[in-house]
């Protein structure tokens, strides 16, 4: 395998069960997959599907109970150094009112990430990132959460995500809480990031449509297993699995 085959981030039939003999979930069952600088790549299911909990352990935020996690073809699955995984690799959640401390201005809650960052955070890095996020400045540090709008709290979220210049972003239903013009909005910024900065980009949703707006490729997840991947205009216009056509029966726009 020459470097350039090598995946930024890969899972390799990574596996979370939690409970116990009869009450075992196998949330997340086998599941691999590879993510490559400016890709973006989809998981879709309904709720219960596991999608979550994937995300939650490419952020090592939870340990597999089997299979592993390579960053630069390195197993990270159980090395201590999460500070140091966490600069490469960010994420963005569903409710960005309830992520932020309501009595933190914007320019607090990006202050937040010297954590990561130490002196490397300056005002000009703040800037920079919400900028990127089509977001000025001077309009937005001095506010509290509830004086922006939904769609500016979520660009919010992302650009603190970018301020440590991350390698791969997870977008864990970002967009579910918005109304459809601040979606596209903000599925727009992911798209313009994995232009601009070669971003690697996992993104998370129970809406088969989100994933042919904007990913490369497409897992399709159910109970836990990927039943279905691959080029998105493969999943999407000739789907193999029943399952996968079933998700998109329910979008009728699609093959109106
Ligand atoms: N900490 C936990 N303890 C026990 N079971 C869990 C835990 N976390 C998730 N599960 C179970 O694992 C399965 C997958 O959940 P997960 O949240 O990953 O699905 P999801 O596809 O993200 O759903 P949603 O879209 O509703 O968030 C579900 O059956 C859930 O009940």
């Amino acid at each position: 395998m020459t470097t350039e085959d090598v995946p930024l981030l890969a899972g390799e039939h990574l596996t979370r069960v939690f409970g116990r003999g009869r009450d075992a979930v196998r949330a997340v069952d086998d599941v691999s997959l590879a993510l490559r600088p400016g890709e973006i790549t989809t998981v879709v299911g309904e709720s219960g599907s596991g999608k979550s909990t994937l995300a939650r352990l490419l952020l090592r935020l939870l340990t597999p109970t089997a299979g592993r996690l390579l960053l630069d073809g390195r197993d990270v699955t159980r090395t201590s150094d999460t500070t140091a995984y966490w600069r490469d690799v960010q994420a963005v959640f569903q409710d960005p009112f309830s992520a932020f401390n309501q009595f933190f201005t914007v320019r607090r809650l990006m202050a937040r990430a010297r954590r990561l960052l130490g002196p490397d955070l300056t005002d000009a890095r703040v800037a920079e990132a919400l900028e990127q996020v089509g977001l000025r400045p001077g309009d937005v540090l001095g506010r509290y959460p509830h004086q922006l709008s939904g769609g500016q709290r979520q660009r919010v979220m992302i650009a603190r995500a970018l301020l440590v210049r991350p390698r791969v972003l997870i977008a864990d239903e970002a967009t579910s809480m918005l109304d459809a013009s601040l979606r596209a909005t903000i599925l727009n910024v992911l798209t313009d990031l994995r232009a601009e900065t070669g971003l690697a980009i996992l993104f998370i949703t129970h809406d088969i449509g989100q994933a042919c707006y904007v990913s490369d490729r497409v897992l399709v997840m159910r109970s836990g297993r990927v039943v279905e991947s691959g080029p998105t205009d493969e999943v999407i216009f000739a789907p193999t699995h029943e399952y996968t056509r079933r998700l998109l029966a329910d979008v009728p726009r699609l093959h109106g």
